[in-house]
Parts: structure tokens; C-alpha cells; sequence
């Protein structure tokens, strides 16, 4: 389990500035489940998996792994509780003169686990990973993905409770993003294990989290489960979840968003469209099954002057409406 509370992280600049990098961050994953960290470019990711990981130092709040806070360890107990902790990183920095099975070896030598012990442990992880058979191949002799592979089976080695994955398939193509997303779901359910994954992607949110997080300047902005968030209206997590295509303004037309799922059917939306008559123009959908829950958003052009007629009647629908600001 991973806890998070009311943490914070303050910069410092040589000039005296201070950067308020974390803003009060609370976040609980409970054991064995999937969680997501979204957020643009200096929301504050980095920065929370260095304070997880204890290699920066929060200014404030705890950082408590499996209901160990990290505050307050001496460094060997510190250095015990990281191993707790199993990394997957963008770039999987594997031992280029070394093989597979030695790479997955190496935290175990570390850790000083007996040769036989070792060898058997490395056969088992790279069996999970998919890779028995590639225990002697070299890194150069290996695809991105089975780098991939090679990574959480190191990352696996040492037991950890938590394995924290940093934009684990951004440098993957689809296919195996998904092949790589597909293991760390097959991991976490043999082992248990809770996972934290940070990420840009949202597919990568879609296709393995079961709840995410978006971080805004510091801050969680929105949170909850994949069915909770996808089914919200109007969120930046919805929008994000289930997106629509840009698409260009026209000139006398307003734009507006619809979004559905749960106890609307998509047949009383669809019902309720057809009613406005065909000078409202569907021109993007999106309807899918999302967690188990059916999730829908449209996008209709009408003329400017049937605007609020047409919302107020979508509204008396049950449906979701909001007119998109030109
Ligand atoms: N060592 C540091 N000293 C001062 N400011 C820092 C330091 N590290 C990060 N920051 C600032 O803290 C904020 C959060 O940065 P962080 O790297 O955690 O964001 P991020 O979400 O990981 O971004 P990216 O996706 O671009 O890596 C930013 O404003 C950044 O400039």
C-alpha cells in the first residue's frame, strides 16, 4: 500500500525563489491495485516519485510504504525500504555487457542472495516476464519491449511491495505498449503487487489502471476510479478518457458536447438527438465500455440561434450538455 499525506515539496532557487513543487498531495493506493498519475509537463511528477523513493526529502506530509513512513529511517533502514520499492523506468538502462538472466541477477548479487538461490529466482522471474527462453541473449540481441521485459523482471527481483512504473511504454510502439501493459497487469494480479504508474499517455490510464490521479501544479486536480472519472461530466479526466477529435469552427454554428453513460441510455440520447431534427449535426462520437461502464460523449453543430432550445431540450432528456466556447 502507498500513502500519501497532505505532502509537500518547496524548492529553494540560489536566488531565493521558492518553487512550490508538490502543494499538500494526498494519495492512498490501497494493496494490489493500479494506480495512474497523470499531469502536463512540471505539474510535479518527477518530484513524487523522488520523495517516494525517498531520494529527495519532503518539506512537509509523510510518505508511508506498506504503513512504513519513510521519515525518520536511518539510512540502512532506509536503503532496506527502497528495495521495497521495484522501479521501471522509460529507458530500461540495462547492462549492455551483460545478458538477460545476469541483468536480473545483478540487484540480487547486491543484496547478497546465495548463487543458487539467485540463479533459480532469475529462471522464475524471467519465466513471468516471458523470457525463459532468452536467459543468454544480450541486450543488443533483445527488442525494445523485451528490454522492457528484462527491466520489471530486475525491478521484480528484489520483492518489492511497490512497483513504481516512470513512463514505462513511452518509448514503445502501440503493439507492445500493449503487450508490456498486458505483463505488468498479469504481475500485479499473480503477485499482488501495488503498482504506481506515471504517465502522458491516457491510453496507458485506459488500458491498465483501475483509478488515476491528475496532478495540476502540484496539486491532485481529480482523482477516483476509471469507471467513477469516465463517467463524470465535464472533467478533465473524462474529456481525456473518452476524447473527441478537434475539429474546425463554423461560421453561425455553436458547438456542443454531450456526455452520457450509467442510467442514460445511449438509445435515449440518440433518441433525443433525432428529436432537435436535422439542423443539429452530429459531427464526432465517441461511445465505449470503459471499466465495465458504458461511456459515451458526442459533439453536435446546430445553428447559433437553436443553441439554447436545443440544450434545454437535451437537458429535459437527462442528457449531459455543455456548449464549447468558440
Ligand atoms: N531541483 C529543483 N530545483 C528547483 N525547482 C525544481 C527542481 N526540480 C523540479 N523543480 C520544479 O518543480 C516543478 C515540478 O517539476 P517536476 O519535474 O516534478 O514536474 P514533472 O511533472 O515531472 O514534469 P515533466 O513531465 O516535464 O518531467 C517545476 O516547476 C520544476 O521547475
Amino acid at each position: 500500500m502507498i500513502s500519501l499525506t497532505d505532502l509537500r515539496k518547496v524548492y529553494r532557487s540560489r536566488g531565493g525563489r521558492e518553487v512550490v513543487a508538490l502543494d499538500g498531495i494526498d494519495l492512498h493506493v490501497p494493496r494490489g491495485a493500479i494506480h495512474g498519475i497523470v499531469g502536463e509537463s512540471g505539474a510535479g511528477k518527477s518530484t513524487l516519485v523522488r520523495c517516494l523513493t525517498a531520494l529527495e526529502r519532503p518539506t512537509s506530509g509523510t510518505v508511508s510504504i506498506d504503513g512504513v513512513p519513510l521519515a525518520g529511517l536511518g539510512e540502512r533502514e532506509l536503503r532496506r525500504q527502497r528495495r521495497r520499492i521495484g522501479m521501471v523506468f522509460q529507458h530500461v538502462n540495462l547492462l549492455e555487457a551483460r545478458t538477460a538472466a545476469a541483468n536480473v541477477a545483478y540487484p540480487l548479487r547486491v543484496a547478497r542472495v546465495p548463487r543458487e538461490r539467485r540463479d533459480e529466482r532469475v529462471r522464475e522471474l524471467l519465466e513471468l516476464v516471458g523470457l525463459g527462453d532468452r536467459a543468454d541473449a544480450y541486450p543488443a540481441q533483445l527488442s525494445g519491449g523485451q528490454k522492457q521485459r528484462v527491466g520489471i523482471a530486475r525491478a521484480l527481483a528484489a520483492e518489492p511491495a511497490v512497483l513504481l512504473c516512470d513512463e514505462p511504454t513511452s518509448a514503445l510502439d502501440s503493439d507492445t505498449t500493449r503487450q508490456i501493459l498486458g505483463l505488468i497487469r498479469d504481475v500485479r494480479d499473480r503477485l499482488g503487487i501495488t503498482v504506481l504508474i506515471i504517465t502522458h499517455e491516457m491510453a496507458v490510464v485506459r488500458e491498465v489502471c483501475d483509478s488515476v490521479s491528475l496532478l495540476d501544479h502540484g496539486r491532485v486536480a481529480e482523482h477516483g476510479p476509471i469507471d467513477v472519472v469516465a463517467g463524470d461530466h465535464g472533467t478533465r479526466l473524462a474529456r481525456a478518457l473518452v476524447p473527441l477529435p478537434p475539429e474546425p469552427r463554423e461560421e453561425g454554428r455553436a458547438t456542443l458536447e454531450l456526455s452520457f453513460g450509467g442510467e442514460v441510455s445511449t438509445a435515449r440520447v440518440l433518441a433525443a438527438v433525432a428529436a432537435l431534427g436535422e439542423e443539429a449535426d452530429v459531427s464526432a462520437g465517441t461511445i465505449e465500455t470503459l471499466a465495465g461502464t458504458r461511456v459515451g460523449r458526442l459533439r453536435l453543430s446546430v445553428p447559433v440561434s437553436a443553441a439554447l432550445v436545443a440544450q434545454r431540450e437535451l437537458r429535459a432528456a437527462g442528457v449531459h450538455v455543455e456548449e464549447v466556447a468558440p
